[in-house]
């Protein structure tokens, strides 16, 4: 799914289709209604778009204004847009690709309010693709990217569905209105949880691919002496190319084998959640969450700092940079706006914190919270030592989850309300959220490259990585591993210096690693990043092709350019 989402360049109009509307039929739909729609949608005999987000509300799901309300009289639910900023607005194909939507709504029955619920509305005909009587559809407009995928609007003006087409596999509506509940309110957002954890193989992929680009350009490109008189080295042979490209190839590892940890965890606790257990529902919306923001943000700098590191040419769309860029600042804001994403994140940890102190053990992703020792001894560690390395992350999560609720719970105290306080601290519970995924994401590195079994050497080179991961992790935040006295002045210098003999011992890797990746140029889309090293012939076919290119005197010229002169050249 990664890999289709980037090979369309950050979507088209069926994209939606494929990564929202279909999942939301096969985790929200009831039996028969998959069999009425699931294939249909498989098969693209219908086209669907995800209708959640309005103009004025995309976070607070829980604000949305378009209503569904039921009328028994008919047994259907009118679906209306009663203001302005009701107006769907953002949703991937809605404005001229599709012709059914899964639309978010607030559900009313027998006079009451249940909150946002998914409904299948059909919008457009399956015969000519005009709007269906009621419906007003348009595209929202052009973007940073994506243009490719007709983001648009739509207006419901009191249009009447049957009551089949609420997708009830959780909660349902009688055919005399009774509302029966979930077992779970939250299992509405089940698919925002299923999209949050495709963001994180999409984050990893979009990372890949610029590391790939970079690197592969980096031993093309040659520049200045690095002793005089020498031939110029490839650029990659700086050390402070390195130290830029370094760290995100290894981040493009190390969130890659989170995907398969987020796609593993999500297969086991929606499976137990389909037996009626929904203990693990909680950790599984925090854990994507968190990874979803902290990826995604972490993608998005790697990629600009993979273009910088390409000179002029990554700043030319022939690097294929800008798109990638652009991707992922979407993946940044859309399935849920990265701040408000981790701020999920830290709830679920204030909570776990609170469960810690109260005695409770504290199982899966943070377990850690419990086991970690508030004081630490200080000590000369050994710093090139993966398990050193994953502990020193472990405590400063814990640290720093526990300053953040500490400091919440000490506003309560001074009279604070508990929502005030948590907006006081936000800032402080980002941070702790961040430290928590990245401490995830440093552990499931760690355990993962133990589990390589091929081949003694890989596990060898996709060690170093982890390790210069890890390290080039506690030199950029190293005020946070010294804070309590965790981490020394000496073991922050030991880490810096076995951080630069990972950049040394991993260059020889480096083609290697990215083309491990195994991404087709037909992928990459970009000049500076061919498997065949051919760059310097292809970027001037490229620019050649410019549509600027297709005359030798371009129109501007006799337009504007030449009566400009001509008047200039009168004035002499
Ligand atoms: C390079 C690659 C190229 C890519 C190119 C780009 C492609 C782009 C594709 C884009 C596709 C995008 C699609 C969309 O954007 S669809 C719309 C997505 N919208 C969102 O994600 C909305 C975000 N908002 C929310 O999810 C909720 O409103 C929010 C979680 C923020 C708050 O919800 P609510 O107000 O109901 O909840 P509370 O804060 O009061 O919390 C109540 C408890 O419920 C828990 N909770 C919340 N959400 C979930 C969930 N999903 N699952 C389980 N539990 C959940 C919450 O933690 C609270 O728990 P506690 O009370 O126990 O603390
Ligand atoms: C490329 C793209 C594709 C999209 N595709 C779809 C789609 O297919 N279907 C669909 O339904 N939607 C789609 N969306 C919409 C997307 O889901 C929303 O834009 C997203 O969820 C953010 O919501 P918002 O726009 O309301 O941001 P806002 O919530 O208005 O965010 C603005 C600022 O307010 C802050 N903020 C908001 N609430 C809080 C809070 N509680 N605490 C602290 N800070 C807060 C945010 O951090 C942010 O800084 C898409 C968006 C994009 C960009």
């Amino acid at each position: 799914m990664a890999a289709a989402l980037q090979t369309l360049g950050g979507g088209i109009g069926i994209t939606l289709h494929w990564i929202a509307f279909t999942p939301t039929i096969e985790q929200q739909a009831t039996e028969e209604q998959k069999k009425k729609w699931l294939k249909l949608a498989q098969d693209v005999a219908i086209v669907g778009a995800y209708a959640q987000t309005e103009m004025g509300h995309g976070t607070f799901v829980r604000g949305l204004e378009t209503t569904a309300t039921y009328d028994p009289s008919t047994q259907e639910f009118v679906i209306n847009s009663p203001t302005l900023t009701s107006t769907k607005w953002w949703p991937g194909g809605l404005g001229k690709t599709a012709n059914h939507a899964t639309v978010m709504a607030q559900l009313y029955t027998r006079g009451k309010c249940y909150g946002p619920h998914n409904f299948m509305v059909q919008i457009r005909s399956l015969e000519n693709h005009q709007p269906c009587p009621g419906v007003t559809l348009g595209d929202i407009g052009p973007k940073m990217e994506s243009n490719g995928n007709d983001n648009g609007f739509a207006r419901f003006d009191h249009v009447r569905i049957p009551r089949e087409n609420m997708l009830m596999k959780f909660a349902r509506v009688e055919a005399d209105g009774t509302y029966v509940q979930p077992p779970s309110s939250k299992l509405a957002y089940s698919n925002m949880v299923y999209l949050r954890g495709t963001f994180v193989m999409s984050a990893a992929q979009a990372l890949a691919s610029a590391t790939t680009i970079a690197v592969r350009y980096s031993c093309v490109r040659r520049q200045s002496e690095m002793k005089p008189g020498e031939p110029e080295p490839q650029i990659l042979e700086y050390q402070t190319q390195q130290y830029k490209l370094f760290p995100q190839l290894a981040a493009a590892y190390a969130f890659w084998f989170a995907s398969w940890f987020m796609t593993q965890q999500h297969g086991s606790i929606t499976g137990s959640m389909e037996k009626g257990d929904m203990s693990g529902l909680a950790e599984l919306h925090a854990l994507s969450a968190g990874l979803k923001s902290y990826t995604t943000a972490v993608t998005a700098r790697g990629i600009d700092v993979c273009r910088m590191a390409c000179g002029g040419h990554g700043y030319s769309h022939a690097s294929g940079l800008p798109a990638l860029f652009g991707g992922a600042a979407a993946l940044c804001t859309a399935e849920g706006e990265n701040t408000v994403m981790m701020l999920q994140t830290a709830r679920y940890l204030v909570k776990c914190f609170a469960q810690s102190q109260a005695g409770k053990r504290l199982t899966g992703t943070v377990a850690y919270l419990s086991a970690v020792q508030p004081s630490p001894v200080a000590g000369n560690r050994n710093m090139s030592d993966l398990g050193t390395l994953v502990a020193a992350f472990q405590h400063r999560a814990a640290r720093m989850v526990r300053h953040a609720a500490m400091q919440m719970q000490g506003e309560m105290q001074k009279g604070k309300a508990r929502e005030d306080a948590w907006n006081s601290c936000s800032v402080l519970l980002i941070k702790a959220a961040e430290a928590h995924v990245h401490s995830f994401v440093v552990r499931n590195f760690a355990e993962t490259v133990q589990t390589v079994e091929v081949d003694e050497s890989v596990r060898a080179v996709l060690t170093s990585l982890c390790q210069l991961y890890s390290l080039y992790g506690i030199t950029e935040h190293a005020g946070d591993f010294l804070k309590d006295g965790y981490l020394t002045g000496r073991d922050i210098d030991a880490a810096s210096s076995h951080l630069s003999a990972m950049l040394a011992r991993v260059r020889p890797d480096a083609v290697a690693l990215v083309d491990a990746f195994d991404l087709h140029d037909k992928i990459l889309r970009s000049v500076l990043g061919r498997y065949d090293g051919r760059v310097y012939e292809h970027l001037y076919e490229w620019a050649k092709k410019s549509p600027l290119n297709k005359s030798e005197v371009h129109e501007s010229y006799y337009k504007y350019l030449q009566p400009f002169l001509k008047s200039n050249r009168a004035k002499l």
